[in-house]
């Protein structure tokens, strides 16, 4: 099982939203990061072939996924950006609408949509109607639907945005469970997501892919560049918007500690820290601040 992705480009006018984007994805949970639009959207939807490269390809072991029509929409599973759930719709009959749309065989859909409501812990609010549903439940019955055909390749377009903390680590757990041989995309802003539960990290910046590795790896680049020192609140206050600090917090004696990502120490007295994905991400599109 494996998707390629072959010098992907996609040109909006002028602009190239993706631009040259090469990789080889094989089963694994790949956490897509970047900025604001940085393509990770129009990436994605190139993967699930709902928009089409202006140049290159993306291959499906190594048959162009633009040729392949339903034979590659039977391995899809897709949650985008901006799903329509149809509020007036219980779970259940989203779930057997999205089933019939997807070509389930009708003695069987009913079960299985139990048993995907079941899993996403929607068991309970089946016959609830979807207006009645938080972010969170919304995002699990995404989830739900996108796994109804049992995909090899699963695309989740910023699945964890609006969730608040307790919600955002069941939506983890939901995906860990899913992985399991299935090439996992996900694209999102929210760094400790990642560092969670992606076995590899591709971070994305203006349409390019510019680093890819497992989160430790790819942490381990701006090993040597994490300080963290004491200051005064106004020297910290400066600190903040003249260097990439990534935190200031203040110590029980009042000082501030600032944690900053730089080349070089920022003060004599600074100490190298252990970096995190957030210091690398923060290093990465500090040009954009
Ligand atoms: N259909 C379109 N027509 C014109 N420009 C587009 C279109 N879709 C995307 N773009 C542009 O392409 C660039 C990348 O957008 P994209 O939505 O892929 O980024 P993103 O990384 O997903 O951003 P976000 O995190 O905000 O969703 C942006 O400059 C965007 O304005």
């Amino acid at each position: 099982m494996e998707l390629s992705l072959e010098n992907v480009t996609r040109r909006f006018g002028q602009k190239d939203a993706v631009a040259g984007v090469s990789a080889v994805l094989k089963p694994g949970v790949y956490g897509l990061l970047g900025a604001n639009g940085a393509g990770k959207t129009t990436l994605m939807r190139m993967v699930c072939d709902v928009l089409r490269p202006t140049s290159g390809r993306i291959a499906y072991n190594g048959v162009d996924v633009a040729s392949m029509g339903e034979e590659y929409r039977a391995l899809l599973g897709y949650l985008p950006q901006d799903f329509g759930y149809y509020p007036d719709f219980t779970a259940m009959d989203f779930m057997l609408y999205m089933a019939a749309l997807k070509g389930v065989p009708r003695r069987k859909a009913r079960s299985l949509c139990a048993d995907l409501l079941d899993e996403v812990g929607l068991a309970d609010h089946a016959k609830a109607k979807i207006r009645t549903f938080s972010g969170g439940m919304k995002q699990r019955l995404g989830i739900a639907q996108a796994v109804l055909n049992n995909p090899e390749v699963l695309v989740l377009d910023e699945p964890t945005a609006g969730l608040d903390p307790k919600e955002r680590v069941r939506f983890r757990n939901l995906i860990a469970g899913f992985s399991q041989d299935k090439i996992v995309l996900l694209s999102t802003h929210i760094v400790s997501d990642v560092e969670y539960i992606a076995d590899e990290v591709l971070l994305m910046k203006s349409g390019a892919l510019i680093m890819r590795g497992a989160p430790e790896s790819v942490v381990a680049s701006v090993a040597g560049k994490v300080w963290e020192c004491r200051a005064s609140a106004q020297k910290a206050a400066r600190m903040a918007e003249e260097l990439c600090a990534s935190n200031v917090h203040y110590a029980s004696d009042g000082a501030a500690v600032v944690r900053v990502v730089s080349d070089e120490a920022p003060t004599e007295e600074a100490r190298s820290v252990e970096p995190t994905l957030e210091d690398l991400y923060l290093y990465t599109f500090k040009e954009g601040r």
